[in-house]
């Protein structure tokens, strides 16, 4: 275990250790055989900095200043405005997902008005399926809607799409005061959405250019949708700020929670765990998995190193949640390859008990349930699932939080930020770029890009119409 010095958040790795039970597990030799590499990549990390890499934990004290003015606009539309929208993709969505369910009450969007202080109902459109694009307008007022457009490159297809027929759709119903119901999120410098932004007068947020889209919850990506819906954004910095500054000043892999974490996560996929499995027994960190799941997929897994070496490196993320994944996946994670290190996550407690109700007439098999709680049940139950994947020779580890609160979730952001970070440096690759949806995301050839579009072109040509592809 790696007690912080708040001990709010902590990674327990004994799961990944060997033991009786655990013969394949690592020795502490392991870790501290990966100590030079993880220097020299903590090394390349500083250096990093200039080219803007490292702006995800160096600008975490401009965004603490900026709070004041997001803040005050935060307050001032949530007491405007029924319903927020945000329209985004990938980190421009998956992070104000992630913190909203994390800290938010589950049904949130159900509360009475004042139940949720007044604050407005939150939703995101994070894909352009057409119904359910035009299902939300069904049952939103567009005149008691606010509309957050977030696109950090502003090229965005799908977010650009959004953009339009929102805007169109405002003008119809809002007229003149059409402007009053976008508030843009985007870069400071290039895209189209920043000029469109300037002309038609919409207020507008700052993603600083270092900063890459899975990287971006602690911007005014994030900031602006969690004030807006009454999150402490000031509590959220904190956490991010204490585990940031504790990653940048602790050497050592048994010190420093990134180095630890990194460590773990390079020699599981040194061992060929080439499967990554996040599983929270936590239903406020379902959607962390989700953007987990980007941050390790996009800045991993990558076709060459720095060297230019065609490598095809990276880890693959998959979404679990506790207990209810037990019933689905733990058995392929327990008798399956043994190629997949899993980490949970708990809390050392809830923010709320449930009792389970005492009924003596039951059988024995069930009647043992009777005066205890859900959450007692769930652990036991966590720690069941750990013991079984020891018992497997299965890697695992835990990341512990006390509680879920803003300081801890910004803990854990920037933990697995900075994580991905060393992961990058370890497997020498760019973990902060993302060459292989660049093009298609930009041109209107979608995901596949232009290389698919000419594929495509090619197979008609071969083939016939596109539908004989599919007979
Ligand atoms: O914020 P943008 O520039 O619209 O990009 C949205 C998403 O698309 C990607 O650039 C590529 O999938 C992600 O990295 C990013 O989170």
């Amino acid at each position: 275990m790696i007690p912080m010095e708040t001990s709010k958040l902590i990674i327990d790795y004994t799961g990944m250790m060997v033991s009786e039970q655990n013969s394949k597990g690592f020795a502490k030799e392991d870790l501290l055989g990966l100590q030079s590499k993880l220097d020299e990549a903590q090394t390349n990390l500083h250096a990093l900095r200039d080219s803007g890499k490292l702006d995800f934990s160096l600008l975490l004290p401009e965004m603490l200043a900026q709070l004041p003015e997001l803040c005050a606009y935060a307050d001032e539309v949530a007491a405007k405005f029924e319903n927020f929208v945000v329209l985004g993709i990938g980190g421009s969505a998956l992070g104000p997902l992630a913190v909203q369910q994390a800290l938010n009450h589950y049904y949130y969007n159900e509360l009475l008005p004042d139940q949720r202080s007044n604050r407005p109902r939150f939703y995101v459109l994070d894909n352009i399926d057409p119904v359910r694009f035009k299902e939300l307008g069904q049952v939103l007022d567009p005149r008691k809607t606010l509309y957050n457009v977030i696109s950090k490159s502003g090229n965005t297809s799908e977010t650009m799409a959004q953009f339009l027929i929102v805007r169109d759709y405002l003008r119809h119903f809002c007229g003149e005061s059409y402007a009053d119901h976008i508030v843009v999120t985007t870069d400071q410098q290039k895209g189209n959405l920043l000029p469109i932004a300037l002309k038609e007068g919409f207020k507008r947020f700052v993603i600083p250019s270092g900063i890459g889209g899975r990287f971006s919850e602690l911007t005014p990506v994030g900031l602006l949708a969690a004030a807006i819906c009454g999150i402490d954004v000031e509590q959220l910095l904190a956490g991010a700020l204490e585990m940031d500054r504790r990653i940048r000043e602790t050497k050592g892999v048994f010190a420093n929670p990134a180095q630890l974490k990194s460590a773990l996560s390079y020699l599981s996929w040194q061992k060929g765990k080439k499967i990554s499995v996040f599983m929270p027994y936590v239903d406020g960190l379902k959607t962390m998995a989700d953007w987990y799941a980007q941050l390790w997929a996009e800045s991993l897994g990558k076709r060459y190193d720095r060297t230019g070496k065609a490598v095809s490196l990276g880890q693959t993320p998959v979404k679990a949640l506790g207990v209810t994944d037990q019933h689905s996946q733990v058995q392929l994670y327990a008798e399956g390859p043994d190629d997949k290190v899993i980490t949970f996550l708990t809390l050392e407690e809830f923010k709320d008990t449930q009792g389970i109700p005492v009924d003596s007439a039951l059988p024995e098999d069930i009647q043992f349930l009777g005066g205890k709680t859900l959450e007692e049940l769930l652990f036991a139950e966590q720690k069941a699932t750990e013991y079984a994947l020891t018992l497997a020779g299965r890697q695992h580890q835990k990341i512990i939080l006390s509680a879920l609160t803003p300081f801890n979730i910004g803990q854990l952001l920037l933990l697995l930020e900075w994580e991905t970070a060393y992961m990058g440096e370890l497997f020498n690759i760019n973990a902060f770029d993302q060459p292989g949806v660049e093009e298609g995301k930009n041109g209107t050839y979608g995901l596949m890009g232009r290389a698919g579009y000419e594929a495509k072109k090619q197979a008609i040509k071969e083939f016939g119409q596109e539908r004989h592809l599919l007979e």
